[in-house]
């Protein structure tokens, strides 16, 4: 019988995962840097990996891992039916972040999202194209600009690092991604929408509901369930 837990290898999500874990009688050990081996007490049967945050997100996805601690947001991005596909098993009170909605500070005129509704749809007719959003939340943003405010004119543009700096460069003219101090979009002149948040999002322990799991590793996954429910 054995279960793998994953959590994130590095940077903010890491070190408390780790004290997570320890909290719920689970010590890890992390292997020296750059070693992403672990060696684990306090529950028998347990391997514990460390990935990337995202890369935990895919696995549990896919079935590949029975458990990890990774960011709401990733979850809620990279599943279309991230309820159907993991049990949300403890929320964690660590790595809060919001994923929002945020516009150039000069845009006086729009400051919910309604106004950049009326934005969006004259945007082509006043620029010649669609108006133009980077992010790395393509999911979230559709199912926040299409179907949650029925906006439909706009196009999506791959950011997958500096984003609160595409409108600034012109790669895009708003963006959608994640803060918590609200330091880097202030330093980039921009500003959150008024109800613009699309989720708050905290580390969460996931466990995957598509692993295929033999009645001795359900039982196992119960117990280790518990000592994070209780
Ligand atoms: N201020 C913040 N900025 C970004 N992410 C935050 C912040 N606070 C908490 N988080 C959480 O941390 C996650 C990002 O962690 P990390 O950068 O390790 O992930 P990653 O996407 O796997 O990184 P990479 O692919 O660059 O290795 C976010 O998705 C979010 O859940
Ligand atoms: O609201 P804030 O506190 O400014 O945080 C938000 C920033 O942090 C993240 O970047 P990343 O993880 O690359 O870097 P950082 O947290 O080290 O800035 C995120 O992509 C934002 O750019």
């Amino acid at each position: 019988m054995s279960l793998t837990l994953a959590i994130p290898s590095k940077g903010r999500l890491m070190e408390k995962s780790l004290a997570a874990l320890k909290s719920a009688g689970i010590d890890v050990i992390a292997g020296e840097t750059r070693s992403y081996r672990t060696s684990v007490s306090g529950f028998d049967g347990l391997d514990v990996l460390l990935l990337s945050a995202s890369e935990i997100a895919r696995q549990l996805r896919d079935g590949a891992i029975d458990f990890g601690v990774t960011g709401e947001d990733l979850i809620r991005e990279s599943m279309p039916d991230a309820d159907g596909q993991v049990d949300f098993v403890a929320r964690l009170s660590f790595g809060h972040a919001d994923v929002v909605v945020a516009v150039p500070e000069a845009w006086v005129d729009v400051a919910t999202m309604d106004d950049l509704g009326d934005i969006a749809g004259s945007f082509r007719a006043r620029h010649g194209r669609r108006l133009r959003i980077a992010t790395k939340y393509w999911r979230l943003t559709q199912g926040f600009f299409t179907r949650l405010h029925g906006i439909q004119s706009y196009r999506i543009v791959e950011s997958l690092g500096a984003t609160e700096g595409a409108p600034a460069a012109g790669s895009a003219d708003i963006i959608v991604d994640i803060t918590s101090t609200g330091s880097t979009l202030t330093a980039n002149q921009l500003k959150v929408l008024a109800d613009g948040t699309i989720l708050k999002s905290e580390a969460c322990l996931l466990c995957s509901k598509t692993r295929p799991r033999e009645a001795g590793d359900r039982a196992l996954a119960e117990d280790l369930a518990r000592r994070f429910r209780g």
